[in-house]
């Protein structure tokens, strides 16, 4: 029988939680504010309160709302050229060089790493880490070290336990904060001599941005903000991208489909394709891709959810108030009572006005009051 609600209340590492992979219940406990996220363990919860940490509904409101603005038109004419050099363009030439020398293999998740990394540090921090270039950052390690910490003193670690892996971590940690805010000095001389490259960028709108109470960001909330979107925003886009190739790889029919689809409707090779031609030209592709997601989804571990003073009724099942719900998105794509053939790979499921509808059931992104606003 498929997996619909599991209890844990026996287990002595999960007492007082429950998992939920029925796809009606996953949506359900995610639609609203009704049950907030879950404030124990949160490890996000970065030197400050911040939109992916917080369970406070106002403030997650309003920072969502800010947030939306780098999708305005300029905002994603900026995100797209953005995308464009340090995701395709700075990809590309690497790959060319390779092929040049005589090298004919190559990595594509660690590629995919180093260019959503590219991308998403330019966004946040108004300066690439330029792994693409360069090879490696440093700046990626402090990145790792920051939320390895994070783990850590949320799961009530003791420093003293493991000194010196702790003071390196710490290091790290410092190191990132000290070059987010050298980025924030260096925005805002560029906002006071009216040289601003780039007004649309994540950094921008949350320098630009105000608290509940109408003041400005302070400078450690504008880094808290930043480090959590690029560490929520750069692995999760590296891995799809990876397990979408991976999976139109082991399918050859199906990707030289795509090939075709894309050079019939694009025809002027040397010109870049905008992410709105591609949305109305490539349905195949565009199903393609949910269909893998679909499949292989990257967000495998499970989204917390407090049952609050309500408690909540899922799936026929009774969960009593103050229970931590841990919501299964990946199961939540394998349900058969939404899936016909679950298992089976089949991006036709996603063409037609059906197809689009069904899209919505694609839980990744998680759904409701808090998916993920980078999902545009
Ligand atoms: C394929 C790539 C991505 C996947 C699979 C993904 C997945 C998710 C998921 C499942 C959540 C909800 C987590 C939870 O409730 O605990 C989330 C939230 C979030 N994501 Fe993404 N994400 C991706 C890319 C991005 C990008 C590119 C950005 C930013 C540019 C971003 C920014 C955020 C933020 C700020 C939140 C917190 C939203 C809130 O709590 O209100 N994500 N993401």
């Amino acid at each position: 029988m498929y997996l619909a609600l599991f209890f844990h209340d026996s287990h002595p590492l999960w007492p007082n939680k429950v998992s939920v992979s029925n796809h009606k219940g996953v949506k359900q406990a995610l639609s609203s504010y009704r049950y907030p996220k879950s404030e124990d363990k949160n490890t996000y919860k970065i030197l400050a309160e911040n939109t992916f940490a917080t369970s406070n509904e106002d403030f997650n409101r309003l920072r969502r709302k800010q947030f939306g603005q780098i999708f305005n038109q300029s905002g994603i004419r900026h995100l797209e050229n953005v995308v464009l050099e340090y995701g395709y363009l700075n990809l590309k030439a690497k790959m060319d060089r390779l092929s040049r020398s005589g090298i004919n293999r190559i990595n594509y998740y660690s590629s995919f790493q180093n260019s959503t990394v590219d991308t998403i540090s330019k966004l946040c921090f108004g300066r690439s880490f330029n792994t693409t270039k360069e090879g490696k950052s440093r700046y990626v390690e402090y990145a790792v070290s920051t939320i390895k910490l994070s783990v850590l003193e949320n799961y009530g670690y003791v420093p003293g336990v493991i000194p010196f892996f702790f003071s390196k971590l710490g290091k790290d940690r410092d190191e990132l904060f000290k070059f987010i805010k050298e980025s924030v000095d260096n925005r805002k001389v560029e906002f006071e001599s009216g040289t601003v490259e780039s007004n649309q960028d994540i950094l921008h709108m949350y320098l630009n941005s105000v608290n509940l109470d109408g003041k400005k960001l302070s400078e450690i909330q504008v880094i808290s903000e930043t480090i959590v979107v690029f560490l929520a925003g750069a692995d999760s886009t590296s891995c799809t991208m990876s397990v979408v190739l991976h999976i139109l790889l082991l399918y050859p029919e199906i990707f030289n489909k795509i090939v075709n689809e894309v050079r019939t409707q694009f025809t002027e090779k040397s010109k870049s394709i905008e992410y709105r031609e591609a949305k109305t030209k490539l349905p195949y592709l565009i199903a393609c891709i949910y269909e893998s997601m679909r499949i292989m989804s990257v967000a495998v571990g499970l989204v917390f959810r407090d049952s609050s003073d309500f408690g909540m009724e899922i799936a026929g099942h009774q969960i009593p108030k103050s229970v931590e719900v841990g919501l299964s998105l990946s199961l939540s794509g394998h349900d058969p009572s939404v899936w016909d053939s679950p298992e089976k790979f089949t991006p036709e499921r996603f063409l037609g006005p059906e197809g689009e509808s069904r899209k919505k059931e694609v839980l990744l992104f998680s759904h409701g009051v808090r998916s993920c606003p980078g999902k545009k």
